[in-house]
């Protein structure tokens, strides 16, 4: 069947016992073998994931980032926190697609036609029963001793005390052994369960490797309806008994914290001078194990003269000051020079784009997330700092965000 110049492949009849999920692991095993970068993602409340599979490395290298409107390509992004040449800005063309929601076929598009023939085979042949994921080929990044991490926001503390910047977001990157037999499919899926809210991913590239992650945090996204949203969200506390979306009870420090991500989000607002956006909040939400503080804006893109409005705040608001600082160039020039270890794409952004409909695109910062490598796993968390940061509590709290992702390893 064709839609356009998309084909539909069904399945073959010697697929029928295989449930949804086991097409998806048989679709990304091909893709996999054949050293082809894929894409599986669970939307925010949505029911099914999606894979997406580009048809070669080359075709997912671009420059900039991607255009929000209803005629660009369709695809996937994977962007890292800064490019360089160890972390090219990726999009990875919708080539090939599968929809668990729709079980019955694999979408093919016109530019990988040629996959058609070898496609259709694998839809009839045995599945396998291990994944050959890709892994990176950067060296392990430094990770920071906790009096190291101490040391580092001693000194953010210091830079805002001195007025080098207002605001800052510093990381750091941890190593964790893999359980025995650890499938980063099957995490996928145990996170896609805990995580209604979140949105998760594993995304696996020749030579980039494979990220796994549950990250709360939209960046740019447009819905069906023509509406533009973003956020800000920071400030964080351990969700428990006493301390819920409806008790929380949040200090100066964090207030301000998350002011900053808003005020942000304002100013880029203003640099297109756009003044008809819908403010909410701030309102405590809940991610995984904790709470956050979140202000959403909403753009009637029906009612504004901005056609290019989603396009033009992705290019502004990435890295956010909810993962960098503010003002914008003083926080990365700060983090360059004392944090001491490469995020690659973590607080990156990833997300599809022109995938459900032409149009709809849905972005988010890529936190909460971790690199599998052949034999450990590196985990990665920051943390807003503010004249008030305390080493102790900052510490503190990138073991509970690393927790997030990290409670598939156990
Ligand atoms: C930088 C991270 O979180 C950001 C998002 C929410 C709350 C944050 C905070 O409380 O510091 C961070 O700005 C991370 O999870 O690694």
């Amino acid at each position: 069947m064709r839609i356009g110049d998309y084909r539909q492949l069904k399945w073959p009849a010697a697929a029928a016992g295989l449930t949804a999920q086991a097409r998806l692991s048989h679709l990304a095993a091909g893709a996999l073998r054949t050293g082809r970068p894929l894409a599986i993602w669970r939307e925010p409340g949505a029911a099914q994931a999606r894979l997406l599979v580009a048809r070669s490395l080359e075709a997912t290298y671009t420059g900039l980032p991607p255009a929000l409107d209803a005629q660009a390509p369709a695809g996937f992004a994977f962007f890292p926190f800064r490019e360089s040449d160890l972390n090219p800005a990726l999009f990875l063309p919708a080539d090939v697609l599968f929809d668990m929601a729709q079980p019955d076929v694999v979408t093919v598009a016109p530019a990988a036609r040629e996959l058609v023939p070898a496609l259709t085979a694998w839809l009839a042949a045995e599945p396998l029963e291990h994944l050959a994921w890709h892994y990176g080929t950067q060296a392990v990044p430094h990770t920071a001793t906790e009096a190291e991490y101490k040391e580092l926001v001693r000194i953010g503390v210091e830079a805002i005390e001195k007025k080098e910047v207002v605001k800052v977001v510093s990381s750091r990157a941890a190593r964790r052994s893999l359980p025995a037999d650890f499938d980063p499919l099957a995490a996928f899926f145990e996170l896609e369960q805990k995580y209604a809210q979140g949105f998760v991913s594993l995304v696996s590239v020749p030579g980039v490797g494979t990220w796994l992650g549950a990250t709360p945090e939209v960046l740019a996204e447009v819905t069906a309806d023509g509406t533009f949203h973003t956020m800000a969200l920071a400030a964080t506390q351990p969700l428990t008994a006493e301390f819920t979306p409806r008790t929380a009870i949040w200090r100066q420090k964090e207030i301000e914290e998350q002011a900053l991500v808003a005020r942000y989000i304002v100013n880029c607002f203003k640099q297109l001078r756009l003044r008809e956006y819908h403010e909410t909040g701030p309102r405590t939400v809940v991610a995984g194990q904790l709470l956050h503080l979140r202000t959403d804006f909403e753009v009637n893109l029906n009612h504004v003269p901005f056609p290019s409005l989603g396009t033009d705040m992705l290019r502004l608001l990435h890295p956010t000051s909810a993962v960098g600082g503010m003002p914008k160039a003083a926080a990365m020039h700060f983090l360059q020079k004392h944090e001491g270890y490469d995020r690659a794409y973590y607080s990156g952004f990833l997300g599809p784009v022109n995938v459900a409909a032409p149009g709809v695109a849905r972005l988010y910062v890529n936190l909460r997330c971790l690199q599998v490598r052949a034999n450990e796993a590196i985990l990665y968390a920051g943390t807003g700092l503010t004249v008030d940061s305390d080493p102790e509590r900052e510490w503190q709290e990138t073991e509970m965000k690393m927790h997030t992702v990290g409670a598939v390893l156990q």
